[in-house]
């Protein structure tokens, strides 16, 4: 598992461990772990050519410090100082190195820029100078490495609303901060390299999931599992005006963890489902419901506000978002917005949504008091109690139609195989992402070649 930290945990970490420890150790870690993944980074350090950003504080002291690490190993580095003040003992010491000071006519002939202009202690956005530098650096094509966060995002919220860096790689050190995980910033960090200092760090609210933890998770049948101890879900997805939703869906569902599927809906949509799945049976008793993906025409908003109030827990996905009000206890009710949806739902405009999906996914989850997975290109799941874990293994060619109609039935039947809602959906997030990788491969895919991957990326979880 990976944790995000909030800037307030890490500067406590920080101080309680530098109280123990001689001056100065802390950053020496930092920069050293920096030095070592700027010359990976480069490929090597002997003759490279590294232009030092460096604000005021001690983001700017870790870049002139791991500057000058490179710079005793045989690269020429310059810094380029854009406030008034600089990290002294960093300065000091780059010099010592034989680096010098330079100014942004360094940077189009440089291999890499080092963005130290500010990290933790930052405010969103960039100053004229240093937005004047990390400009030079796009025009000319120079990658930035940026050290602990690309300057200018928000870091404890990942929001992006000023100018900021884009980096090729991002080093951090100690922990994660929300920022390398929660999109836009995510996506500003590229690849986040974390280095170890030795921080001794609180429980974090942001995690993200890996293989083992989803392994830990998956409900896996054993010797005295039967179709009806192993779960059944209730899928009421689709209708006369978007059948495919409903045999998508069922395609997710019964690649899910389910012992049977039940479909309700339309004789005529019925009957495409089971033509394309003849395993799935119809109305009874079931463990889990996945509700509202294609429903269009055939959404019935009381008999939806029954099921969710009803003992079994729910899926409630696209036209079935309309069937939600504030009222009454949905704590077991996953919803699965995009941010269109979950911007309806909140009475917000998509673009605040999609600058703030932390924060719009978290407000959805306490007003509704469910546990929202938000898709996109990361993947944000809040639960009522403040949980957040984040996804974020999925690739662009999941974006197609009908994807997100795989992930309903999926993470129903994760409800229905006995997970908590915030259990299903990060594993439904984590296998539907893992499943696109094998469908796509890195090429276009079709949510139908998706999920009929589901089950050889829930094999290679397994095994
Ligand atoms: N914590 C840890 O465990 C460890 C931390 N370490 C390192 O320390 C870093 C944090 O250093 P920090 O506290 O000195 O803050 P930092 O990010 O350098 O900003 C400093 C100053 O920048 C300014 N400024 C603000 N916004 C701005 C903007 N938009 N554009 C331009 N300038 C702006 C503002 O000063 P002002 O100019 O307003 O007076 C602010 O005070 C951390 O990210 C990591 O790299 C590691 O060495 C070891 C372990
Ligand atoms: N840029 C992206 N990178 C990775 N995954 C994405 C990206 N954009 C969308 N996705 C994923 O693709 C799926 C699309 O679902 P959705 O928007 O509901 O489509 P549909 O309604 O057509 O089924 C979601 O799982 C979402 O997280
Ligand atoms: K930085």
């Amino acid at each position: 598992m990976r944790h995000a930290h909030t800037v307030e945990q890490v500067r406590a970490a920080e101080a309680e461990l530098m109280a123990k420890l001689p001056e100065g150790t802390l950053m020496q870690r930092a920069a050293t772990g920096l030095a070592v993944a700027i010359s990976n980074f480069l490929g090597g350090t002997y003759g490279a050519r590294v232009v030092l950003l460096i604000g005021s504080g001690d983001n700017g002291g870790d870049a002139l410090y791991a500057g000058a690490n490179l710079a005793r190993r045989g690269a020429q580095v310059t810094a380029v100082l854009l406030s008034d003040r600089a990290h002294a003992g960093g300065l000091d010491a780059l010099k010592v190195a034989g680096g010098r000071v330079g100014s942004t006519d360094d940077i189009p002939s440089t291999d890499v820029v080092v963005d130290g202009i500010v990290g933790i202690g930052g405010r969103p956005g960039l100053r004229a100078e240093a937005l004047a530098a990390v400009r030079v650096a796009e025009r000319y094509g120079v990658p930035i490495v940026a050290v602990d966060t690309p300057s200018g995002v928000d870091v404890d919220t990942g929001a992006t609303p000023e100018p900021h860096v884009n980096a090729a790689l991002t080093v951090t050190f100690g922990t994660h901060k929300i920022c390398h995980f929660v999109d836009p910033a995510a996506t500003a960090c590229g690849p986040v390299h974390l280095v170890d200092i030795g921080l001794d760090l609180p429980s974090a609210e942001v995690q993200v999931l890996q293989a083992a933890d989803i392994r830990a998770l998956y409900p896996v049948p054993h010797g005295e599992s039967d179709k009806y101890s192993r779960g059944v879900l209730g899928l009421m997805v689709g209708s006369t005006q978007y059948p495919g939703a409903a045999v998508i869906a069922t395609a997710g569902a019964l690649a899910g963890p389910v012992g049977m599927v039940r479909y309700v809906g339309p004789d005529a949509v019925a009957n495409a489902v089971r033509e394309a799945h003849p395993e799935v049976v119809g109305d009874g008793r079931v463990q889990a419901w996945a509700i509202g993906s294609g429903l269009g025409d055939e959404l019935d908003i009381p008999r939806i506000r029954e099921l969710l109030d009803a003992d079994e827990p729910v899926v409630l996905d696209a036209d079935g978002l309309k069937a939600l009000d504030d009222s009454g206890d949905h704590v077991d009710v996953l919803i699965t917005p995009h941010a269109g949806e979950l911007s309806r739902l909140l009475g917000v405009d998509r673009a605040t949504v999609e600058g703030e999906r932390l924060k719009y996914a978290r407000l959805a989850a306490e007003t509704f008091d469910v546990t929202v997975l938000l898709k996109g290109a990361t993947t944000v799941i809040a639960s009522p109690d403040g949980e957040v874990r984040i996804n974020t293994n999925a690739t662009p060619w999941l974006a197609t139609a009908g994807a997100g109609d795989v992930l309903a039935g999926l993470c129903g039947a994760l409800l229905a195989g006995g997970l908590t809602p915030l259990d299903a959906a990060s594993a439904g997030a984590y296998l539907h992402a893992a499943a696109a990788n094998l469908a796509s491969a890195g090429g276009p895919t079709t949510a139908i070649t998706v999920a009929q991957s589901l089950p050889e990326a829930t094999r290679r979880l397994l095994s």
